[in-house]
């Protein structure tokens, strides 16, 4: 489902260890930063060890921001189960899990129907193979370069060979890295070939969020337009 031209570079924030209780200005001093879109990690305490927010608190924040795209990280067991909810409450893109999800096809249609876009995300155990035949239902695959469940931890380079492999052979995918992507590691994200740029604590944490949105998006787009001149 992907499309036929060569992705952009979008860097999305996640606002996983922002300050929680004041989600909504979190979000728009994101925007205001310059992000594309926002990051939102979901977490039911079984796929993960850790608890985070569903979909209430995305219906509360819609109307706050309503152009803004939400970008759903569903760590949870049955992400069926939450592709209705979610639809209603304004997300865009529906991220489930591989390692938690039964039948891809189905729960392809679902997220398809119900009006958002189609992401599948891989632990860092997942071998991309697994996703291979589907790739067509897709329109974002997520390769984690963390174990999912906490912000915070260090990038793992060795899933960069995931992300060469997919921007080889599927040049127009829409591939997004999250885990420990910041100024000290976009640049080997970049040259893998990802367009979609999770960055959590390297952002929030930052006293200036605007400066390092920017310099991810610099190496980025650079990687995109020495990757296009080389073809
Ligand atoms: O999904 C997850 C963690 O499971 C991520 O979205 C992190 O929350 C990103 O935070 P940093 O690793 O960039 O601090
Ligand atoms: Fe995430």
């Amino acid at each position: 489902m992907s499309g036929h031209t060569h992705p952009c570079c979008k860097i999305g924030p996640s606002i996983l260890c922002a300050d929680l209780s004041c989600l909504a200005d979190e979000c728009r001093k994101m925007i205001h930063s310059g992000a594309d879109y926002l990051h939102l990690d979901v977490m039911d305490g079984h796929f993960v060890p850790n608890l985070t927010f569903g979909h209430p608190i995305v219906k509360c924040l819609r109307p706050k921001m309503p152009d803004i795209y939400f970008d759903m990280h569903m760590m949870v067991q049955n992400p069926e189960r939450w592709v209705e909810s979610m639809a209603d409450a304004g997300a865009n893109q529906y991220t489930f899990h591989v390692e938690a999800c039964e039948d891809i096809p189905a729960l392809c249609r679902k997220i398809q129907e119900s009006g958002m876009r189609v992401g599948v995300g891989l632990k860092p155990g997942t071998p991309v193979e697994t996703i291979l035949p589907y790739l067509d239902l897709f329109d974002v695959v997520l390769i984690m370069t963390v174990e999912p469940g906490f912000g915070g931890q260090s990038f793992m380079e060795d899933m960069m060979s995931k992300v060469q492999y997919l921007r080889t052979n599927f040049p127009y995918l829409d591939i997004e890295v999250d885990g420990g992507v910041g100024p000290n590691t976009i640049d080997v994200v970049a040259e893998a070939g990802a367009n979609m740029i999770v960055s959590g604590t390297a952002i929030t944490g930052a006293s200036d969020p605007s400066q390092v949105i920017a310099l991810l998006r610099n190496s980025v787009e650079n990687a995109i337009q020495k990757s296009q001149l080389e073809r």
